[in-house]
């Protein structure tokens, strides 16, 4: 019978521990399409920083002007001031942290390949591996569906450390607000009613929430944390380490490094549903993540997505005979199955249902 073991890759964590050099099957390639320099330029002026809470009571003028100059430059923006306390902040990436710490066999309880070889969305591991040369991406994840709440698979969700799932819960619960207060500046700056977006995301709509461990790497140079892509979801709300940086966002052909925030802000991105929902007016950043020769790092993102039973096409209210639709639709759960098909070959799904 064939070897098949290349379909199953090793947990990045213990690799770092046990290699001097990383495998073949993580080093960049000459050819990589969008280049092997992975040291990152400074960015000319700052990701901006919004308050949230002004933005939201008084749609203030200055905040709106930030929101939508991010939005149309980098796609992600700082928010501040969003009600999210600072220690269920810290709480999350001790819990976190505390999970990646314990031993491989605790973690793969709840591994996200059933019966050791089948490949799930849900639970502790890496991508999907579907070719031998696939590049892999130096880092470990957890991966768990947080909404609709009667959907959660307990199972993947870890016992240890024994904060977690409470923690996952409250912060879930906190985020949910945080995430409508955004839609509906972003509602007021398309000029569309302000639940609109909002509207988008019945109760059917998933939600995920991704643990990312990026464990130190003796190549930074030519190896990734996570390839380059674009989030699939409309929206994501990212907790990054507070001391070790390595996202980096694609602007204009050059790469950009996100510096590490101090203070408790959250860093907000677009995915490509909301690029094709506001008919392209905000585009899904392409970013990626480098590694750190001695540090490890940590960043927790919480997905927001729609119902999988439901069309995802240009809003009809922002479509006219000047600006016909730029997107085919297509139903959002055979959209997410093409976005991973891509992803793997490191493309953009977006690209393909452009009309
Ligand atoms: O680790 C980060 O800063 C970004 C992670 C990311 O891009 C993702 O999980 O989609
Ligand atoms: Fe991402």
């Amino acid at each position: 019978m064939a070897d098949e073991s290349w379909r199953l890759p090793n947990s990045v964590q213990q690799l770092a521990s046990t290699v001097q050099e990383p495998p073949s099957r993580y080093l960049l390639r000459e050819e990589e399409p969008l280049g092997r320099n992975l040291a990152g330029t400074e960015m000319p002026e700052p990701i901006p920083m919004i308050d949230l809470g002004l933005l939201s009571a008084s749609n203030d003028a200055d905040e709106a002007a930030k929101l939508r100059s991010a939005l149309l430059t980098w796609g992600f923006f700082h928010v501040s001031n969003h009600g999210m306390e600072a220690s269920l902040m810290d709480s999350v990436m001790t819990a976190s942290r505390d999970f990646f710490r314990l031993p491989l066999e605790e973690k793969r309880k709840y591994s996200n390949l059933i019966d050791g070889k089948h490949f799930q969305i849900e639970g502790y591991g890496n991508d999907q591996v579907k070719t031998p040369n696939q590049r892999l991406d130096w880092s470990d994840r957890l991966h768990l569906k947080v909404e609709p709440e009667d959907e959660r698979n307990l199972d993947h969700w870890p016992m240890r450390p024994e904060s977690f799932r409470d923690v996952l819960h409250e912060y879930t619960l906190k985020n949910k607000r945080i995430k409508d207060d955004i839609l509906r500046a972003m509602a007021r700056l398309l000029e569309l009613d302000e639940d609109c977006l909002v509207n988008q995301f019945s109760d059917k709509a998933l939600t995920y929430a991704r643990f990312n461990y990026y464990p130190p790497c003796p190549r930074p140079d030519l190896v990734l944390g996570i390839k380059p892509h674009s989030d699939f979801f409309p929206l994501t709300v990212l907790l990054m380490d507070k001391d070790v940086q390595g996202l980096q966002v694609l602007r204009e052909g050059t790469w950009y490094n996100v510096p590490t925030v101090s203070n408790y802000t959250l860093l907000i991105n677009v995915g490509v549903t909301m690029e094709i929902m506001t008919n392209g007016v905000f585009r899904g950043p392409v970013h990626r993540v480098v590694t750190n020769a001695e540090k490890e790092r940590i960043s927790v993102a919480v997905f927001y997505g729609m119902d999988p039973e439901k069309e995802i096409g240009p809003i009809a209210d922002m479509l006219n005979e000047e600006q016909p639709a730029r997107y085919r639709k297509m139903k959002n759960k055979d959209f997410l199955v093409a976005h991973y098909e891509h992803f793997t070959r490191g493309e953009r799904v977006v690209d393909s249902l452009k009309i």
